[in-house]
């Protein structure tokens, strides 16, 4: 199973590639390592596994954050209704989106970030995702809220982008407009 020493930290180059297409369908390897991550993602969730194996609580996890510069992703999070968006994807990509934003008024962490940068991330409210889930089909969703900033923080990793790269420097609290508060 994937621990914290498995997931690269800050300055480590594998966050700043562009990681590469996974050739589909996917082959065995890449399979095993994407049900690692969303594995992780589960069961940084679980108090008792997360604290006997000393695991930070993650939403989301990104194939670069472990060393491995291919495009997948693992997200398992519920919105703010409760429903739970639990997936592995090959190859995620948005396909659309809206004008209007959103931002987590707490601000973005990142499991491989260590320190706190503060300050609002303006992400889309809303967008639409394709990719390829585990058991190969094509998947489409279409997220708003705590579930779609997610899985722009975790394509992001995808492309060599940081949470931070996107705050604003001169006053990183600075309101962002045409955007909606997403409360934790
Ligand atoms: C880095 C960490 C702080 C652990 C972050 N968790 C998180 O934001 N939890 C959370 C947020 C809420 F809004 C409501 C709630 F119930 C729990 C996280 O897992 N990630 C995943 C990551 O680093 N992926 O690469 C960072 C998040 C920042 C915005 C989306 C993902
Ligand atoms: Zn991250």
């Amino acid at each position: 199973m994937l621990t914290m020493d498995n997931i690269v930290r800050d300055g480590h180059p594998s966050l700043r590639k562009v990681a590469e297409e996974v050739p589909l369908p996917a082959s065995d390897e890449d399979k095993a390592t994407l049900e690692r991550m969303l594995e992780y993602v589960k069961n940084s969730q679980n108090p008792e596994v997360a604290e006997k194996y000393g695991l930070r609580p993650g939403i989301g996890l990104a194939a670069p954050q472990i060393d491995v510069e291919k495009r997948m992703i693992a997200v398992h999070v519920h919105d703010e209704k409760g429903n739970l968006y639990s997936y592995g994807l090959f190859n995620p990509r948005i396909i659309s989106h809206s004008v209007e934003r959103a931002y987590l008024t707490a601000g973005e962490g990142c499991l491989s970030v260590d320190e706190p940068y503060p300050g609002y991330v303006p992400r889309y409210a809303r967008i639409t995702v394709k990719g390829v889930s585990l058991d190969g089909e094509e998947v489409k969703l279409r997220l708003k809220g705590l579930p779609a900033i997610v899985f722009q923080h975790e394509i992001d990793h995808l492309n060599g982008v940081m949470f931070y790269d996107h705050i604003n420097k001169e006053d990183p609290f600075a309101e962002i407009d045409n955007a909606i508060p997403v409360d934790r």
